[in-house]
């Protein structure tokens, strides 16, 4: 037996919960909101049942992943009670929730963490010049707001996940930066457990007109972000949005270690469904990697 000598890459068994699809945020690329006021929210009552069945499904993760309602709205409450709830339930029916609901206040932040085993927000890109293209209507993408929010979830010592959307109109060099600066904040505050390498994937939703990344320089970012990044941050890459299997292979072999939240529906690239997570193993399998399933908390974070 040579079990010993295969290469480990792991995934988590997910589900995303919604609660709504409405923002205020106008992101170019994004194939995922809704006009405010156009749906009714999600209720706790749907979320059971949705997530009744789930549970003799191997699945340990719950994603809250939601459209976000302005800070300033008379409906901010409700909607932050929302998902605080959302979570709640998951967690007293088994689940493991991580929530990725846009910018939070330090309060929302603080009372989030008692109901998150771990919690994201992605940088997209730190380079002020998209809040004059892709980010031009998206006031929760202001570099400053969301380096922020790093910061703020070191200081809670919460276990976070962020990342870098690519291809979105920022050069090589404004990638380094973003994750020059991911780096030092993990640094301080030792928090970070991974970061996405997420490329920008065109959906039937979006205006912004342009490209998908290009999968070949995938390899490339990946090495410079394991030389910029500390050892202890696992580098996510998105299976579903490398379409050739071979890109896949040379992702891993460039120092990527997690495929993320695998589940029915990837809600923000609707367009790129998931492979079964039996068709992945048969890809890694021949080249030696092993797929194995992990929480949605890393256990260097794991409190028991
Ligand atoms: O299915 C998805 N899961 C996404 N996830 C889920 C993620 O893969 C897992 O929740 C984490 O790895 C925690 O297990 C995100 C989580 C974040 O904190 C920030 C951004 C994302 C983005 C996506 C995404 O585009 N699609
Ligand atoms: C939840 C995360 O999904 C990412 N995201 C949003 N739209 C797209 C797209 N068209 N392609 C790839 N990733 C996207 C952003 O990085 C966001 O923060
Ligand atoms: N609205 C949040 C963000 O962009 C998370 C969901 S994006 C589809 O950060
Ligand atoms: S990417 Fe997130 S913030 Fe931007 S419009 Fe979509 S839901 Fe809103």
């Amino acid at each position: 037996m040579l079990l010993s000598s295969a290469k480990v890459v792991t995934y988590s068994p997910a589900y995303t919960l919604v609660p709504t699809y409405e923002c205020f945020n106008r992101c170019s690329y994004c194939n995922f909101r809704v006009e405010p006021g156009s749906r009714p929210w999600m209720t706790l009552e749907q979320a059971e049942n949705i997530l009744l069945p789930l549970k003799n499904q191997n699945i340990c993760e719950i994603l809250i992943l939601s459209g976000e309602v302005h800070p300033f709205s008379s409906r901010r409450e409700a909607w932050f009670q929302l998902i605080y709830d959302l979570c709640a339930l998951a967690l007293s029916m088994g689940f493991l929730p991580h929530t990725n609901a846009g910018p939070l206040s330090f309060a929302e932040m603080e009372k989030l963490k008692n109901v998150n085993v771990s919690m994201g927000l992605m940088l997209e890109q730190l380079t002020p010049q998209l809040l004059n293209t892709v980010h031009r209507h998206a006031p929760s993408k202001l570099p400053q707001l969301r380096l922020q929010q790093l910061q703020w979830a070191g200081e809670l010592q919460i276990p976070f996940t962020t990342g870098l959307l690519l291809g979105i109109g920022e050069s090589e060099d404004d990638r380094w930066e973003t994750l020059t600066a991911i780096s030092e904040l993990h640094q301080r505050y030792h928090h970070i457990q991974e970061v996405i390498l997420q490329p920008h994937s065109p959906g039937s939703q979006q205006t912004f007109n342009a490209e998908a990344f290009d999968p070949h320089q995938l390899p490339h970012v990946i090495r410079k972000a394991r030389e910029i990044l500390p050892a202890d941050i696992t580098i996510q890459i998105p299976p579903n949005l490398l379409l050739d299997e071979n890109w896949l292979l040379a992702c891993l072999d460039a120092g990527a270690r997690d495929l993320g939240g695998i589940g029915p529906k990837d809600e923000v690239n609707p367009d790129y469904p998931h492979l079964q997570v039996q068709r992945l193993k048969e890809i890694l399998q021949p080249a030696g990697w092993e797929l194995v399933p992990r929480l949605p908390v890393y256990p260097q974070f794991q409190k028991n």
